[in-house]
């Protein structure tokens, strides 16, 4: 059996999937019809190199503007190696790589321009020494060209002085005799005696060593790399782009909240903290706020026409990911009216994404759960006509017929409304293997995503795919608090996590036990993070329900976990508690943190548990797996743990992943006794 599940995960975890498309400026040849090119970078498993691989292929799409006339890839597969962050120059004519190698053993980072056939520059920033690495994040990182294409922009650590101890040999100047001696020390760089241990926040998980942006910028003839120097303090830069005719850089600045130095601070950096737009003026090097000072903003772009910035904006310190950003459905927002059109009603497809849009033509990458990916482009169509939308399709992959999927919706019972947001539905997507015979009565795997403001959009995943083809059936619960279903959803879990949210699970695993095919006897339940937070309620709220239980990095104790992890706001603010850098936690507290989790119930646990943890995770930091690893143990419930080396929150290194996954189904098999 492991061989055969190995084989069919081997096979599937083949489909890549679309991570960038960029659309190059129309050109008109020389017979008069317009193109543009279309570059595209994926990414997949290399299951061998243990690696995940990126690649770019080009295409080429014959249009006139309004309609696409022909299409067509340009060329072969080629692997990208060693590129952090690339940008094609807005004419199309150069390509600028920030590129990282091992020279002589000896990491260095390169700025690099190309200009059609030839690498015509290759600055080391590392022997530059004006910053410290590159950002290439998706939170801060940024390479873009000026309009002018004379400069690149970007965001890397600062500069840090040397730190040296009191006691390094040659660190007494006096004893320096040798004249030679004396100029070499002179010209030495700055050194700080005392600070070689000194601890420097970070910006927590993915972001692990990344602790002071600074804005950077290359003037390419000169060579010269200037930081911004303008910048208050006060302030973490991100997420950069230029001003019309480049006078001066927008760009978002995270606040340094700080508490009152005398009370007990949680912590100040992190990324739902306060944030706003700023301009700095590259002649006068004056920084002016552009928005709010108390809420927090991303994503801010130049609109075509220069003329405005469009962002995103929520509230500080609520609930991750509320509402402040579009996304699951490609729709149109008429920004004139406010009306939003959805392109993509008449399609199949489970889900859509906009990789980009360039002078009204699309290009979206679209799968469902039975689809790996596809690559799609199309023309916007003028307003009103959005039932013509067509697509024409650059790369099709095939519909995996062993695989059926749906969505279905559920109303909590009355008795489980929320008084506070009532009327709520949410929903679940539900994975079945095809063609079984009606007799048959399937194992089910109940799902539900991590988060908890998170959502399971009906597109390709590996793991449930791969689950179906051996024969479950697979629940993703996307409970009340789930994204994409409005601001009300979102707000209706805080407080009330480690029920509501179990409840309706639990309540959708009912729901379709009772539509038949599945086997009560042989349900079990997995999920990441605030996921195995769930799925650890699960087992000790319903403890003679589930067969078995596999959590990756679960939230075990909100109380003991406030301390050590990265962003303490989400266990005050999901566990009830408005959020303040300077709040200092009472007894009661920390008691209601307690009764919302998964181990308050651990003394009811039967299920057997697989429990996988990432060594290095700073989210949910593995000592809450452990905690929960040791009462189990002594309750003597059957547990197993993996523990992963070199891994964060996600487990998503390709060994860690695939092994993950291998080890969780021949566990749930074992237990189900299949
Ligand atoms: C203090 S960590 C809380 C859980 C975590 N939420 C935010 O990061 C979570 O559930 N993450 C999900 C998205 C996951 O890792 O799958």
């Amino acid at each position: 059996i492991p061989d055969y599940i190995a084989k069919i995960y081997r096979e599937q975890s083949q489909y890549p999937s679309l991570s960038r498309a960029d659309v190059g400026p129309v050109i008109t040849s020389q017979y008069g019809g317009s193109y543009s090119n279309i570059s595209t970078e994926w990414t997949q498993q290399d299951l061998e190199r243990n690696e995940i691989v990126k690649f770019c292929r080009q295409y080429i799409v014959f249009h006139d503007n309004k309609s696409i006339v022909y299409s067509g890839p340009s060329g072969n597969c080629t692997e990208i190696k060693g590129e952090l962050l690339s940008q094609d120059s807005p004419s199309g004519e150069m390509k600028a790589v920030m590129r990282e190698c091992s020279i002589k053993g000896e990491e260095k980072q390169f700025l690099e321009i190309w200009h059609r056939n030839r690498k015509i520059k290759s600055l080391n920033l590392t022997e530059l020494k004006k910053h410290g690495k590159v950002y290439e994040d998706d939170q801060f990182g940024c390479l873009v060209w000026s309009h002018s294409e004379t400069h690149l922009l970007y965001v890397a650590e600062k500069k840090r002085p040397k730190a040296e101890s009191y006691f390094q040999s040659g660190s007494e100047s006096t004893l320096l005799v040798d004249e030679d001696e004396v100029m070499k020390s002179a010209k030495k760089e700055d050194s700080v005696k005392g600070d070689q241990f000194v601890y420097y926040e970070d910006w927590g998980e993915t972001l692990v060593t990344k602790a002071t942006p600074v804005l950077c910028i290359l003037d390419i003839e000169g060579n010269n790399v200037s930081v911004l120097e303008s910048i208050p303090d006060s302030i973490s830069p991100g997420q950069a782009f230029w001003a019309p005719n480049d006078t001066g850089v927008v760009f978002v600045g995270w606040w340094h909240d700080t508490a009152d130095a005398n009370s007990f601070t949680m912590l100040c950096v992190f990324l739902y903290a306060r944030s706003s737009l700023f301009y700095v003026d590259l002649t006068g090097g004056k920084c002016e706020r552009l928005s709010s000072d108390s809420a927090a903003v991303c994503s801010p772009r130049l609109s075509p026409d220069l003329c405005r910035i469009v962002y995103l904006e929520c509230e500080v310190y609520g609930p991750h990911q509320q509402c402040n950003k579009l996304c699951m459905d490609l729709i149109v927002v008429d920004t004139s009216t406010d009306q939003v059109t959805s392109l993509t009603s008449k399609s199949n497809m489970g889900s859509w994404c906009l990789l980009t849009i360039h002078r009204d033509l699309m290009v979206v990458s679209c799968s469902s759960p039975n689809c790996p990916p596809s690559l799609r482009v199309g023309f916007l169509p003028v307003s009103g006509s959005e039932d013509e939308m067509s697509w024409v399709t650059l790369e099709e992959a095939q519909t995996q017929p062993e695989i059926d999927w749906q969505i279905l919706s559920f109303t909590p019972p009355p008795e489980e409304d929320n008084s506070q947001y009532p009327g709520l539905d949410y929903e679940a997507i539900l994975l079945k293997p095809k063609d079984v015979t009606e007799k048959t009565k399937l194992p089910l795997i109940v799902n539900p995503h991590g988060g908890p403001h998170s959502v399971i959009v009906a597109e390709w995943l590996l793991s449930p795919a791969v689950f179906c083809s051996v024969g479950f059936g697979v629940l993703l619960v996307n409970y009340r608090g789930s994204i994409g279903y409005g601001q009300d959803s979102i707000l209706s879990l805080p407080g009330n996590v480690g029920t509501q949210d179990v409840k309706d699970v639990q309540f959708a695993v009912e729901s379709v036990l009772k539509q038949g095919g599945f086997d009560r006897e042989k349900v079990v339940v997995t999920g990441g993070s605030h996921g195995g937070f769930l799925a650890c309620h699960l087992i000790g709220q319903y403890p003679d329900f589930y067969k078995a239980c596999a959590a990756r990095n679960p939230v075990i104790n909100l109380a003991s976990m406030i301390g050590s992890t990265d962003i303490p706001d989400w266990c005050m603010v999901e566990a009830g508690f408005d959020y303040k850098t300077n709040t200092l936690l009472s007894p009661a507290m920390l008691e209601q943190m307690l009764n919302k989790s998964p181990i308050k119930h651990v003394t009811q646990v039967k299920a057997p548990v697989l429990l996988a943890l990432g060594e290095d995770d700073r989210r949910v930091p593995n000592k809450q797996g452990l905690e929960y690893y040791k009462s189990l143990k002594a309750f003597n419930v059957p547990v197993r743990l993996l523990w992963y080396p070199d891994n964060n929150h996600s487990l998503s290194k390709v060994d860690a992943e695939s092994d993950g996954f291998m080890n969780i189904v021949l566990w749930l098999i074992q237990h189900l006794s299949l």
